[in-house]
């Protein structure tokens, strides 16, 4: 017997399909029914070997079901959360990997049959491609997971989708929604606003500055331009549905940057140097954390989005 007899991934994207591989691979499932309101969508999870079985409804796709995975737009949850309901025993457990958790936490409870049997959790790895044809097994592996149980949660199903983050070779930690919205806001959320923004700035100039920037562009805009090409959507509802936290730390750096403009009009060589020796110090911790990896390269560098 397998630790899930039928899975049903709600939304089969990067997340949920690279998922799905890695519950296959570890013989963690049994059948794999994707949930995807477009049919191309669904035929690509198929012929990708994704599920087994691709539906359109997510009534149908829960039925039967004892782990159902929320892997939408963080802002389309609570709604997939009511439509699943009709099919949806009170016995399954159903987990998400949403980037924020508190908006998610509120916004699928209240259409649970079983509140105490939602786990809330977010795998923090990825890329910046989406859709079906971005999963790739081993996205989890030596990375971190978080679970946001809140006070109600089943502990046995908070056990169960540990040892299942486990077994795809991730480490797991347990902290509340809150916590997890403003660690996240600093560490995930204010680096892709920083490079939307510095991207956005550069597509804004006259056509010939551009052409510059495309000719001569340099590894640190190079590397801005891959995170700012991740899903506007998905992007979209993270910083609206993680507004104070994203906006305090915001606050903050924008204080820092005003300090860096103040030292380059001052010619203050000091403070500038002081901070990038700081700054590679923290490199150099977050590389001992086993958090800088060289992510798979992408086939052709592409993803499209599908829904
Ligand atoms: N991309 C990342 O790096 C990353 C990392 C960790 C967690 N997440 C979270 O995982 C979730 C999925 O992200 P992803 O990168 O896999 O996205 P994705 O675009 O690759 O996949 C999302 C899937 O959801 C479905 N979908 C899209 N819009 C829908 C709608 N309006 N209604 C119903 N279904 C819809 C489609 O099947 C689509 O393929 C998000 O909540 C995101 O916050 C993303
Ligand atoms: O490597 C990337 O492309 C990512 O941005 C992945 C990343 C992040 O590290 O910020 C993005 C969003 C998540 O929710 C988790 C992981």
């Amino acid at each position: 017997m397998k630790p899930f007899e039928r899975v049903a991934m709600m939304g089969i994207g990067l997340i949920n399909g690279s998922l799905a591989l890695t519950l296959k691979k570890a013989g963690l499932a049994g059948e794999i029914v994707a949930c995807a309101r477009g049919a191309g969508t669904r035929a690509r999870a198929l012929e990708l070997g994704l599920c087994d079985r691709a539906v359109e409804s997510p009534a149908e796709a829960v039925e039967g079901a004892d782990l159902v995975v929320l892997g939408t737009p963080p802002a389309v949850m609570g709604e997939i959360a009511a439509a699943m309901r009709p099919g949806l025993s009170g016995e399954a457990i159903v987990t998400d990997v949403a980037s924020i958790k508190g908006r998610i936490v509120n916004d699928v409870i209240p259409h649970l049959p079983e509140p105490r049997m939602f786990v809330p959790g977010h795998p923090v790895a990825g890329t910046e491609h989406s859709g079906p044809d971005a999963a790739f097994e081993g996205l989890f592996r030596r990375r971190r997971c978080i679970l946001t149980p809140i006070e109600d949660t089943d502990p046995a199903a908070v056990q169960r989708i540990r040892a299942m983050w486990e077994k795809a070779e991730s480490s797991v930690d347990v902290m509340t929604p809150e916590h997890h919205d403003r660690v996240l806001a600093i560490t995930s959320h204010l680096p892709h606003l920083i490079a939307y923004t510095i991207v956005g700035t550069v597509a804004d100039l006259e056509e010939e500055a551009k052409t510059e920037v495309f000719k001569y562009a340099a590894g640190g805009f190079t590397d801005f331009t891959r995170i700012a090409a991740s899903d506007p959507t998905m992007w979209r509802d993270v910083f609206l549905s993680n507004r104070e936290a994203v906006l305090e730390m915001l606050g903050r750096f924008m204080e820092d940057l005003i300090g860096m403009q103040r030292a380059i009009r001052w010619s203050q060589g000091d403070p500038l140097f002081e901070l990038f020796t700081r700054t590679r110090a923290i490199r150099r911790g977050v590389i001992e954390a086993g958090q800088a990896y060289v992510r798979k390269p992408a086939d052709g560098e592409n993803g499209g989005n599908a829904d």
